[in-house]
């Protein structure tokens, strides 16, 4: 069951959300010692990130890792190590550590291996996820029918992330080749939090809250399971 927290306008919903993601790390950190932050890209995250940076948190203490990558290079304007570098590893929060998905591999698949390894010194339970949903019900890179898609959704996946090759008809641009969290990971999260804006998207998670293919709506994977709590934050 999914809580849904709704917002008039998107300037109330980054204010809340900022809270939220405060407390949840506070506890992780006051529960185990230490909080990993898993954090999606996209156009949407940027305000959260930016204002969570400069909140009073042991950031030394806060293990930051990506929920999903598109396999370009950290400098790629299309990068979300980039994006984080630039929205979230600033002011306060600079002093977390930062774990990448990007290897030097030539794919995503020759590189999975690397960043699996890296993914498995994060500690566990992951703290909280930050995912995004495309309009297709897509989430982090779990794209519908995508090469990969269904080994990363299997519940007995031990992996923590998996290589996704995207159809080009849902990518913009050249990013089709991905690394993403699989539905193993996220599962092994103590929150997950949707955030998307936008009537459009809100029918489209709708429609992904009836029963019907994850393949064709892989948030789906997400919202229909009682192991992890799941929150959505929206607004217009
Ligand atoms: O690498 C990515 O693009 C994201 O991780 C992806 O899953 C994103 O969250 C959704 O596509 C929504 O993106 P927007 O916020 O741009 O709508």
């Amino acid at each position: 069951m999914v809580k849904e927290f709704f917002f008039e306008q998107r300037h109330h919903l980054f204010t809340a959300l900022v809270a939220e993601c405060q407390d949840v790390l506070a506890e992780a950190l006051s529960k185990h010692g230490v909080a990993t932050l898993l954090v999606s890209g996209g156009s949407t995250p940027a305000p959260l990130y930016e204002a969570l940076s400069k909140t009073e948190l042991n950031w030394k203490k806060i293990k930051i890792a990506l929920v999903d990558e598109r396999w370009v290079d950290p400098a790629h304007a299309a990068s979300n190590e980039a994006l984080i570098r630039r929205t979230l590893l600033i002011n306060n929060a600079k002093a977390a550590e930062f774990i990448g998905m990007k290897t030097t591999a030539k794919t995503a698949s020759s590189g999975q291996g690397e960043t699996e390894a890296n993914y498995r010194k994060l500690p566990q339970p992951f703290s909280l996820a930050i995912v995004g949903m495309g309009p297709d019900g897509h989430t982090a890179s779990l794209f519908p029918r995508a090469k990969g898609l269904a080994d990363a959704l299997k519940p007995d996946n031990d992996n923590l992330t998996a290589a996704i090759s995207a159809n080009q008809s849902e990518v913009t641009g050249p990013n089709t080749e991905r690394m993403t969290l699989t539905l193993s990971a996220l599962m092994k999260t103590d929150r997950v939090i949707i955030l998307f804006t936008g009537e459009d998207k809100l029918t489209v998670f709708s429609a992904a809250q009836q029963p019907g293919p994850v393949e064709d709506m892989p948030i789906r994977a997400l919202l229909h399971q009682e192991q992890v709590p799941v929150e959505l934050y929206w607004a217009p």
